[in-house]
């Protein structure tokens, strides 16, 4: 009975292991088939050439050779098939992807002197052009030669074309008559006309312009960020940028401004440049500040690594004074030794990170927001060289809201409403290059950013989940906290904290009076799954500033 038993189970534990091989089998099957018929797609010439090479061999009675020449037609899509299922990372770097890029050089060549007429850069002129032969003239009289009017075009001179990863660039030289600007105008169609959905325009001479055309999109998936390892103190890596290398953002001696509009992700940059510069804080070598008028529901996730925060606008003129005290304590210091501070364990980057800084200079009551304006626009000003830098996001960028906008000397402008709002935020003749009104809400955490030799690139911030925060905040905890109350009266009062050894998760509680943050209980956030924007359901490119 017991033998029985067993092998009873044995047979349905079998049987199971089989159903189970059996599935697997059927989907990888199934896979190879969807990506050879994929192939055979996207070689349809080829592959209906051969086959009526074949059919023709057959006729001919040639039954060998016709069959050859069928394995020749579909032995391709086979192995192209069960390459791409079983390793589609090998097949995308081996095979599809330089295949792929010699497509679009090819593509861009042969088309030029076509692309470059109807995107308005060539010009035509009528000339006379003598044609030589015996050419038949009334009756049955020949001539040796007659006089034609013909159009000449003349195009800008691509020069070269390369490509790296999802990038086509081109190197275009103006024609003459033309400027850079007629080049850099032509860039949206040229754009549109490839397919690409984003391009940037980089001035190479005063008569040469590369154009990059991002043909693939490697910002539309997500990706989460990583725990920092490594003290970095003049920047922080925030996510990738359109070309997938590292978008790095620069700290030390920049105040740096994040405008966009409800739910863009003004949270990831903020985290990527708190968090980022966590294990700095631990080091001693930096020193966050966070005012989150929100009533502390951003900051309260990681407030472990700050040394105060603010979450009512009392509290955070407080937090000002206080850092403009230390401003100018290290100003006397300074005077006449050095004119760019060096963050030391002793002396400290101050960073002052502000969550909806609208709250502070516009939405509160006129003597708060008189005296808040008036400290953080003396930090603005004085604290660059003295390092104290400020990290301020906002959703509303008017200058009635954010009067301050000019302080600061860097910009992210993450999807914004409308193309005056881009103007605004990253400056005139902006918003065609750089469309932060049209990236797709289905991508927060994607931002324009304009570089310091004037080109605009766009970059997606890595997503910073509730816990990975709080998990940063307890692995790299402020080792000071700065007293607020004491900071009223002009004074401040530190208190230094044993910084655990451990790497222990869970939020640490920081002994700030006043605070209330750390007992409300935290929404966890995850990322918003993608939807189908407005914009893509026109049929228009979701984010960039062109579609096909
Ligand atoms: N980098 C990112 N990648 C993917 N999803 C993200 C990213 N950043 C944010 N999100 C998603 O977008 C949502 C809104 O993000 P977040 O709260 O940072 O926006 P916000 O601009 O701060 O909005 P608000 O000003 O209303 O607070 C998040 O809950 C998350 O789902």
């Amino acid at each position: 009975m017991g033998s029985n038993l067993a092998a009873a189970r044995v047979s349905f534990v079998d049987a199971r292991a089989a159903a189970a091989l059996s599935a697997r089998t059927a989907r990888f099957l199934w896979a190879v088939l969807r990506a050879a018929l994929v192939w055979v797609r996207g070689h349809l010439r080829w592959v209906l050439t051969l086959v009526g090479f074949a059919v023709i061999l057959r006729l001919l009675g040639n039954q060998i050779g016709s069959r050859e020449v069928l394995a020749l037609a579909f032995g391709p899509a086979l192995v192209a098939a069960v390459w791409s299922t079983c390793s589609p990372m090998s097949y995308e770097r081996l095979c599809a992807g330089p295949a792929r890029r010699a497509r679009w050089r090819r593509w861009i060549r042969k088309n030029w002197p076509h692309l470059s007429r109807e995107c308005g850069l060539s010009v035509s002129r009528a000339t006379k052009a003598r044609t030589f032969g015996l050419v038949p003239k009334e009756g049955s009289r020949f001539v040796a030669s007659q006089s034609q009017t013909v159009t000449v075009w003349s195009h800008p001179r691509l020069m070269d074309v390369t490509t790296v990863g999802s990038l086509l660039r081109l190197t275009i030289r103006t024609r003459t008559g033309q400027t850079v600007q007629d080049l850099e105008n032509a860039a949206a169609p040229l754009a549109a006309a490839a397919g690409a959905h984003a391009y940037r325009c980089v001035q190479m001479t005063p008569s040469a312009v590369e154009v990059v055309l991002v043909m693939r999109d490697s910002l539309s998936q997500a990706r989460p960020a990583e725990l920092p390892e490594a003290a970095h103190l003049n920047a922080v890596t925030l996510g990738r940028r359109q070309d997938g290398t590292p978008w790095h953002l620069t700290v030390t001696g920049r105040h740096t401004l994040v405008v966009g509009c409800s739910g863009s992700g003004k949270g990831s940059v903020f985290w990527g440049v708190c968090a980022g510069l966590a294990p700095a804080v631990r080091a001693g070598l930096v020193r966050l500040w966070g005012v989150d008028l929100k009533r502390g529901v951003e900051v309260g996730m990681g407030r472990g690594m700050f040394a105060a925060v603010a979450t009512n606008p009392s509290e955070a003129v407080a937090l000002l004074t206080r850092l403009l005290a230390v401003l100018e304590e290290r100003g006397n210091r300074m005077a006449g030794i050095t004119r760019l501070h060096q963050p030391t364990q002793a002396d400290p980057l101050h960073v002052l990170a502000i969550d909806e800084l609208a709250v502070l200079t516009a939405y509160t009551d006129p003597e708060t927001k008189k005296e808040a304006s008036r400290l953080l626009a003396e930090i603005l000003t004085q604290g660059r060289a003295l390092g104290v830098v400020v990290l301020a996001c906002v959703q509303d960028p008017r200058k009635e809201v954010v009067g301050l906008r000019g302080l600061f000397t860097q910009t992210i402008a993450l999807r914004l409403r409308s193309a005056e709002e881009t103007r605004m935020v990253l400056g005139d003749g902006i918003a065609t290059i750089a469309p932060a009104h049209r990236i797709s809400p289905a991508m927060p955490g994607t931002a324009w950013v304009v570089e310091e030799d004037g080109s605009a690139d766009r970059v997606r911030a890595d997503w910073w989940s509730d816990q990975l925060v709080r998990q940063v905040a307890a692995r790299h905890p402020a080792p000071v906290v700065e007293d607020l109350l004491a900071a009223r009266g002009g004074q401040g009062k530190t208190h230094t904290c044993d910084v655990p050894a451990s790497d222990s998760v869970g939020v640490r509680a920081a002994p700030v009076p006043g605070k209330r943050t750390s007992q409300m209980p935290q929404k966890e956030r995850r990322p918003r799954a993608s939807r189908t924007s407005r914009t893509s359901q026109r049929g228009t490119s979701d984010d960039g500033s062109s579609a096909a």
